[in-house]
């Protein structure tokens, strides 16, 4: 018998609706592990979650915990934790009365067993000493640590986690992303978590599941996901920029191509395989400043047609000779106006390989 959570062939329908919202989705979730839900907006990822909480009636399928069914347990009795983007807290209790809420009865009622378990409930999220706090008086960020420690108050066997970070500002999202992974961790939680956001998916998750229109598109680790994605919807998704094929033994390909297939083979990260496809992310080529921009001596070369900086990285919109336009990366601070041409070095690091 499997243990944990497991989503069958699951059906959401909203009356009315053209399409299913979920369209047969089939998913585990074994103990101890933490899954996202990846997709776009209106891909379904709320609707899901919602169907495995109980929120929504399925149209189709069947959820169940530890191979028994819980279609027919009410949502409050499935031990099911549920976190919100806006955490929905009660504005007129202090952040102890919060987390209290969420202890079963019998500590809740025992003054020292409670004070001990809120105590370490805020340690755990990082907020401690906080238990007078009114919390209106808290940041976003430190309102959803303590939905968040609310949340794990009754140790729920599955969190279901909608969006938690996204009303939070990247920053804040990128340090809570951590946080949250390790209080997951930390907890042995098992946990279903929906985000639209690809680097929160990988920071949080022990896997993710790629979500499309309804149905999922792959399942895998995410070092897994990145190197071999399953089609270019799903690279195109997680940020993959371009695509070229792999040329056949003996036939002609630009110098560009085949500096990736000798980087990527050299690295050994994806199959490369005539027939085959290159995805290629912003980073697959690098400004080769120490040819000296001398694109006459170098293999790969392009022109730039445009500098854009992110994050103080520099990144080069270029159009690579016989692979198109892509970003690459330079060194901050390195600057060329839009027209010149440049060399440029393969990094394996941001292509993946896709079948065919
Ligand atoms: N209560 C509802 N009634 C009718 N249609 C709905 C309802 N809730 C969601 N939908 C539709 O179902 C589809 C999936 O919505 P869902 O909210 O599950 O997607 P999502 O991937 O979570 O999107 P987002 O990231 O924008 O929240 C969308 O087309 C949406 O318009």
């Amino acid at each position: 018998m499997s243990d944990g959570l497991q989503v069958a062939e699951v059906v959401v329908r909203y009356p009315g609706a053209a399409a299913e919202a979920v369209a047969g989705v089939d998913l585990s979730v074994p103990t101890g592990e933490v899954v996202a839900l990846l997709g776009p907006s209106g891909c379904g990822k709320s609707s899901l979650l919602r169907a495995v909480a109980g929120l929504e009636p399925l149209s189709g399928g069947d959820v169940a915990w530890d191979g028994v069914s819980v279609v027919d347990v009410p949502v409050h009795r499935r031990g099911f934790g549920l976190l919100f983007q806006d955490g929905q807290l009660f504005a007129h209790r202090d952040v102890t009365g919060n987390v209290a809420y969420g202890l079963p009865a019998t500590v809740r009622r025992d003054r020292a067993a409670r004070e001990a378990r809120v105590a370490e409930l805020l340690d755990l999220v990082g907020l401690p000493g906080t238990q007078r706090r009114a919390v209106g008086t808290l940041s976003g960020g430190e309102r959803q640590r303590v939905a968040l420690a609310r949340a794990l108050a009754p140790r729920p066997r599955l969190l279901l986690l909608d969006e938690p970070l996204s009303a939070l500002d990247r920053a804040l999202r990128e340090r809570l992303a951590a946080d949250l992974r390790a209080v997951l961790t930390a907890t042995a939680t098992t946990a279903l978590f929906v985000t639209h956001d690809q680097d929160e998916a990988f920071a949080v998750a022990d896997r993710v599941a790629v979500m499309a229109a309804g149905r999922l598109l792959q399942v895998a680790a995410p070092a897994e996901l990145w190197a071999r994605p399953a089609s270019r919807d799903v690279a195109r998704f997680l940020g993959y920029e371009a695509f070229v094929a792999v040329p056949g033994p003996g036939t002609g390909a630009p110098p560009a191509v085949r500096a990736l297939v000798s980087a990527v083979d050299a690295a050994g990260t994806a199959p490369v395989r005539a027939g085959g496809v290159l995805a290629l992310a912003a980073g697959a080529f690098v400004v080769a400043p120490d040819v000296g921009g001398d694109a006459r001596t170098a293999d790969v070369t392009g022109t730039v047609h445009a500098l854009r900086s992110r994050r103080g990285r520099t990144e080069v919109v270029v159009d690579v000779d016989g692979v198109g336009r892509v970003s690459a990366l330079a060194p901050a601070g390195w600057t060329c106006p839009p027209g010149v041409r440049i060399a440029l070095h393969a990094d394996a690091a941001a292509v993946a390989g896709l079948p065919g």
